[in-house]
């Protein structure tokens, strides 16, 4: 039975352990959060707090979790069905791996369109990679052709071509040098906006993800330990003593850097 919150996303006591019997390692421990339709939500922690395996375990890569994960208000079964896919797509970290080596991007983006059943092939993959800021000659390029910023480009192409309602980021920007960051973040943004997506972004990056995101939850050792909004995390007001130091060290770590700089208002 649907509930009748406005939940998109919905996760609860969501655990993920790894092995068995006293090598068993839990890196997801009883995480509960949602994300409201249209919000853009981002999970940010150290490396190794299990960000990603939640990103894992939302979009059925990894089936091995216990817990319930809801989507638009019903459980979804641990191993996904197609539908699910016509709704949640995921972009991946590294656009050199996630793109198949002899694959023009007219194959890459002519999949999911057969896959989930759409006509008019043609035009829809000429209106997305005008979209992604790709000339639609881009189609008849290899990855091997492409920048790691194209590459990207094509990537959030073949996860928006079937018109899903939600977009789940697995730090979409940090395999790209940091100007190219700034020009992939500022179209995500826009693609938001414009399409009304639901953004589920992971990161250790602030600038990016107080770019992105409005609300954000902190993740320690597999557990959320508080949410903050983009304001919080910019003016240092965290609860827990453990953010506080996790957003000064990340601030400070970040001062010779300057993608926050290249990270222009829309
Ligand atoms: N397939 C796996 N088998 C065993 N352990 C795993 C597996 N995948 C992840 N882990 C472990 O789970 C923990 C959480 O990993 P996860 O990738 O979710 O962290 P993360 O917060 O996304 O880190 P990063 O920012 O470095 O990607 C880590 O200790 C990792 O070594």
């Amino acid at each position: 039975m649907k509930d009748s919150t406005d939940n998109l996303i919905e996760t609860r006591a969501l655990s993920v352990t790894f092995g068995e019997g006293a090598s068993a390692n839990r890196v997801v421990n009883e995480v509960s959060f949602h994300i409201v339709r249209g919000e853009a939500y981002g999970l940010i922690g150290e490396s190794g707090c299990g960000k990603s395996t939640i990103l894992q375990a939302l979009v059925g890569l990894n089936t091995a979790y216990d817990g319930a994960i809801l989507y638009d208000g019903q459980e979804v079964p641990h191993r996904r069905e197609k539908s699910f896919f016509r709704k949640v797509q995921m972009v991946f970290q590294d656009p050199y791996a996630s793109l198949h080596p002899r694959k023009i991007v007219h194959q890459v983006l002519l999949e999911p369109l057969r896959i989930h059943g759409f006509d008019q092939h043609e035009e829809r993959i000429s209106a997305v990679l005008d979209a992604v800021g790709l000339g639609r000659d881009f189609r008849y390029r290899y990855p091997h052709e492409l920048s790691g910023g194209q590459r990207q480009r094509v990537a959030i192409a073949r996860a928006l071509i079937i018109e899903p309602e939600t977009l789940l980021l697995d730090e979409p920007t940090s395999a790209l040098d940091v100007s190219v960051q700034a020009e992939i973040l500022n179209l995500l943004k826009k693609l938001r906006r414009e399409r009304k997506l639901t953004y589920l972004m992971v990161t250790h990056d602030l600038a990016v993800v107080t770019h992105i995101c409005g609300r954000v939850g902190m993740m320690n050792q597999g557990e959320i330990i508080e949410e903050l909004s983009a304001d919080e995390i910019r003016d240092l007001r965290a609860v827990k003593d453990y953010t506080r130091v996790f957003l000064a060290a990340s601030i400070g770590s970040r001062a010779s850097r300057s993608i926050s700089q290249e990270v222009l208002p829309l």
